[in-house]
């Protein structure tokens, strides 16, 4: 109740047109219940009735016959008007729904993405919040319409022979009982068809991503087994489903069937006792068809509501997350010399275990950092961290002098560049992906810093050169071509930090060699923090630190370093070694 009520609110902007549709319906049930009523007369008053002269009965019925024509048109435009504002309704309040969640979702912390699924938000911004929207565009109203309905034709029923209704009574609470059970075992069926049919898809959509595995370890005829599995649970489920509609639909069908033969029994007498008209009967017979219609679209609605509640559950769960609150709005917004300091800092991603234990280290202008160490020692957490897109626990992180925390996040980001490890390009062009979409940077500006990174001669090979198109995150360009991007990105957004995560991992080693030179100048007037695994890449940098299971263990030149024959040295002895 509480989630509905939550989930209510968002249609308060719209209240007037709720009620204009609640209007509308009012009016659609009062004409639905009409015809039968005017057919009634048209037989009670003209078609039986002989004491009138030919012609009156002539004009009467041809007079019943507009009017009949007049409130089928009413019914058309009333259910056109109440369709329309539903759907609108029901359009405009999932579009604001969805634009909080994901304007939600942007304020997250990175620790929420690193526990949650991307497939799972997804889900909550685009499916939950669909089921949410057939919540306002098919229940609320219609709940209205069936509920005016069914009391309307129940007046009717009355009004038209009471004794008819006293007689026949008992069949509609076997109806209502039948139709709740029909609606009970066809939601459970129907969920089960639903979890299978998300098995499918989720097993689909990873095996199919993870194809070039497939097939080079030819996993063929386990994958054909395995979704063989999933497939037959959803056929299953299927059929289960079916057993379901096989047994109730004709159940309720033929209650439905028994009752007008119980009606036409009964009111037949009446008639040859005439005691009833037969305008009377037919009525009867057509309320009786109405009253079935809002009985099944309720127990529908029933299944709607369950659904809905289900995913406002979840969309309101991931609606109140806590959002990133790092550093200060009103905080510094330039880093003027661009010094990194860590002092004694402490970081974990969870309670399990830290993975950053006591950092001092130190990052400035005019000189090539490096840091290094194995897989796993903690060096790219150490760059995250300085990006603030991780809180740590204990110790602090200077940016000139200046705690990161005092600094306005969103500023500081901007003029701190990032070469990740696994780049990310997006849909669009390669130039689209350099400029990041800033339509405002000229195609000689891109080209530039391309060229300052010695890579323009590499993408002006391509056919299609800054225009090739990307598709899906970046397939159909290779790993070093899209660290050579995002190195030019870097360069072209002209921030004071560089960190680069083992930007050069993927690329040859002559262009390598061109890159470093390109590194080596930017480090002259920007603050350059270079991360490696290859110990070629970080000779000629002028200090190193080594981290070894996220303490730094070691520091100094690579000459200093390998001196010391410790863990630098074991390192570099394995790698020249091969
Ligand atoms: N988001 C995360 N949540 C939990 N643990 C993480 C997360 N990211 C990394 N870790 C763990 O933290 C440790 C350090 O990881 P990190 O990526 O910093 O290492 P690295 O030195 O950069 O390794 P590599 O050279 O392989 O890139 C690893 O044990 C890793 O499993």
């Amino acid at each position: 109740m509480k989630l509905l009520k939550r989930l209510l609110k968002y249609a308060k902007p719209y209240t007037l047109l709720f009620v204009l549709a609640i209007l509308v319906v009012i009016s659609l049930t009062f004409v639905t219940l009409l015809p039968p009523q005017i057919v009634r007369n048209t037989v009670n008053n003209y078609i039986t009735n002989d004491s009138l002269p030919l012609n009156e009965r002539f004009s009467g019925i041809f007079k019943m016959s507009l009017y009949f024509l007049l409130t089928t048109s009413m019914i058309f435009v009333f259910e056109y008007i109440s369709i329309y504002i539903t759907t609108y309704l029901g359009g405009k309040i999932v579009y604001d729904i969805r634009k909080e969640l994901f304007d939600h979702v942007l304020k997250l912390p990175m620790s929420f993405f690193d526990k949650h699924p991307s497939g799972q938000i997804t889900t909550r911004i685009a499916n939950d919040t669909q089921n949410i929207m057939e919540f306002f565009t098919s229940v609320i109203t219609s709940i209205f319409n069936d509920v005016f309905l069914l009391t309307g034709v129940i007046i009717m029923m009355l009004r038209v022979s009471p004794r008819l209704f006293a007689n026949i009574s008992f069949v509609f609470p076997v109806l209502i009982v039948s139709m709740i059970l029909f609606r009970y075992f066809d939601l459970k069926a129907y969920r089960a068809v639903r979890t299978n049919i998300s098995k499918v898809n989720a097993y689909l959509a990873e095996h199919i991503a993870g194809m070039p595995v497939v097939k080079l370890f030819n996993a063929e005829d386990f994958e054909r087994k395995n979704f063989d599995k999933v497939n037959k649970e959803l056929y299953k489920s299927r059929i289960q489903q079916m057993y379901v509609f096989a047994i109730f639909r004709p159940t309720v069908s033929t209650l439905y069937r028994l009752a007008i033969a119980a009606i036409i029994w009964m009111g037949a007498k009446y008639i040859v006792s005439k005691t009833l008209n037969f305008g009377d009967l037919y009525a009867f017979v057509a309320y009786l068809e109405l009253f079935m219609r809002p009985l099944e679209d309720l127990s529908e609605k029933y299944d709607i509501i369950q659904n809905t509640v289900a995913s406002a559950e979840k969309i309101f769960t991931l609606m109140d997350e806590t959002e990133e609150h790092f550093g200060d709005e009103n905080g510094k917004v330039e880093i003027e010399k661009g010094v990194v300091e860590f002092k004694n800092v402490w970081f974990r991603y969870n309670e399990d275990r830290w993975i950053l234990k006591n950092i001092n280290l130190r990052f400035e202008p005019g000189q090539l950092i490096a840091v290094v160490g194995e897989t796993g020692a903690g060096k790219t957490s150490l760059m995250n961290l300085v990006n603030g897109m991780y809180r740590i626990e204990k110790g602090k992180i200077l940016i000139d002098g200046t705690e990161l925390e005092k600094y306005n996040i969103h500023e500081l980001r901007k003029q701190i560049s990032t070469v990740p490890q696994d780049v990310v390009l997006f849909s669009g062009t390669l130039l689209d992906n350099v400029r990041l979409f800033h339509e405002e940077i000229s195609e000689e500006q891109v080209i530039d810093a391309l060229k300052k990174v010695y890579v323009w001669d590499l993408i002006e090979r391509l056919p299609n050169g800054l225009y090739t198109e990307v598709i899906e995150r970046g397939k159909g360009i290779s790993a070093g071509e899209r660290q050579l991007i995002a190195l030019a990105r870097s360069v072209l957004f002209d921030a004071k930090i560089f960190i680069l995560d083992e930007a050069t991992s993927n690329i040859d080693v002559q262009t390598e060699e061109r890159i470093q030179k390109a590194v080596r100048k930017l480090s002259e007037d920007k603050t350059v923090i270079m991360i490696a695994h290859r110990l070629a890449t970080v000779v000629n940098a002028d200090k190193i630190y080594v981290v070894h299971k996220g303490e730094v263990v070691e520091e100094g030149s690579h000459k200093e370093l390998l001196s010391k024959k410790g863990i630098y040295y074991k390192l570099y002895e394995v790698q020249f070694s091969k």
